[in-house]
C-alpha cells in the first residue's frame, strides 16, 4: 500500500477515508495475507494528521474527523493481515501512529527521516491511545520522555528506544520488508492472527469502550481558543520556512 497525498501525505479527511477503504478490501479478499505500508511521496512517510481538518472548523467537523482518525487506527491496529511499514521518509505524529500500530517496521537510514509523536511542539497532546500504543512498543520511561519533549527520533535513535526494528540503506527499505514478511507468513495464520490480538486487544478495547467520550473531548479541546491559535501560528511557520 503506497501512500500518496502529495506533497507531505497529510492525512486528510478524504485520505483516512480511501486508505480506511484500501484496508477494507484487502482485509475481506482472502488472497491477500499481508500489506507492506509505504509511502510515494519522495522523502516523506507522513506529515500525520491534516492540520488542515483541525483549524477553523466546525464542531461536527472536528467530530467526524475525528472518528475516522479512530477508526483507521483501530483498523490498522487490530487487521489480521501482518502490516509492515516500510518507512521511506519523515513521519510524525499521526503517521507515525500509522507505523506503531503495524506489526514490524523498517526505517531508511536517512538523518532526514525522523520519527516520533511530537503534539507537544504544537501545543497539543497526544490522546491516549497514541500514547498507549508508543508505550507498548518502546516502552513507559521512553514514552513518557519522548512525549513530553514531542522528540522525533533520527533512525540511529529510532533503532535504539525500540521505535522502529530495522533500520536499513535507503535503497534497501522494500525489500527488506519483503524479507522480513517471509517469517511472519511462515506462521500458522490463526495462531499469530490470535496471539496478536491476545497483544493488542486490551489497548483498542479501551478506545472502544470510550469511543464517543474522546471524540468529545477532542472538539472541546481543539476548538479552544488558545489551541486553534497555537495550530495557526505553527502552520505559519511551517510556511515561512519557505520564504
Ligand atoms: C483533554 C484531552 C483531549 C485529547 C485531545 C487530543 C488532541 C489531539 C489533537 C491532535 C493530534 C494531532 C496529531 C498530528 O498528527 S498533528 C500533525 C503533526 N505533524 C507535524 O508536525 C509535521 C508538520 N510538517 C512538517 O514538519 C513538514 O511539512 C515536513 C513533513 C517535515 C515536510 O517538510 P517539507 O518537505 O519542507 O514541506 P513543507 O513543510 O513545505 O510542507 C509542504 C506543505 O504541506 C503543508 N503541511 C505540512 N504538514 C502538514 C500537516 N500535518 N497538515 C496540513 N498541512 C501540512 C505545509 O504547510 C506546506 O503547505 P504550503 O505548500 O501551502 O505552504
Amino acid at each position: 500500500m503506497k501512500m500518496r497525498n502529495p506533497p507531505v501525505n497529510s492525512l486528510s479527511l478524504e485520505f483516512l477515508t480511501e486508505l480506511l477503504i484500501s484496508l477494507e478490501k484487502l482485509e475481506s479478499d482472502k488472497a491477500f495475507h499481508a500489506i507492506i505500508l509505504t509511502s510515494d511521496c519522495p522523502g516523506i512517510f507522513s506529515a500525520g494528521l491534516d492540520l488542515m481538518e483541525m483549524c477553523g472548523r466546525d464542531p461536527t467537523h472536528y467530530a467526524e474527523y475525528w472518528k475516522a482518525v479512530q477508526e483507521l487506527w483501530l483498523r490498522f491496529y487490530l487487521s489480521h493481515l501482518v502490516v509492515i511499514s516500510a518507512i521511506n521518509g519523515v513521519n510524525a505524529a499521526g503517521g507515525c501512529l500509522l507505523a506503531l500500530s503495524c506489526d514490524y517496521r523498517v526505517l531508511a537510514d536517512n538523518p532526514k527521516y525522523a520519527m516520533g509523536l511530537n503534539e507537544t511542539l504544537l501545543g497539543i497532546i497526544a490522546p491516549f491511545w497514541f500514547k498507549d500504543t508508543l508505550v507498548n512498543t518502546v516502552g513507559h520511561r521512553t514514552a513518557e520522555r519522548a512525549l513530553q519533549l514531542g522528540l522525533l527520533f533520527p533512525p540511529a535513535e529510532a533503532l535504539q528506544v525500540g521505535m522502529v526494528d530495522k533500520v536499513v540503506p535507503e535503497d534497501q527499505v522494500l525489500s527488506a520488508a519483503r524479507s522480513e514478511l517471509a517469517q511472519w507468513l511462515a506462521i500458522p495464520g490463526h495462531a499469530r492472527q490470535l496471539t496478536k490480538s491476545l497483544m493488542r486487544k486490551p489497548t483498542a478495547d479501551r478506545l472502544l469502550k470510550e469511543r464517543d467520550a474522546d471524540i468529545q473531548n477532542f472538539v472541546r479541546f481543539i476548538s479552544r481558543d488558545a489551541i486553534q491559535k497555537a495550530l495557526r501560528v505553527y502552520l505559519e511557520k511551517l510556511k515561512q520556512k519557505k520564504t
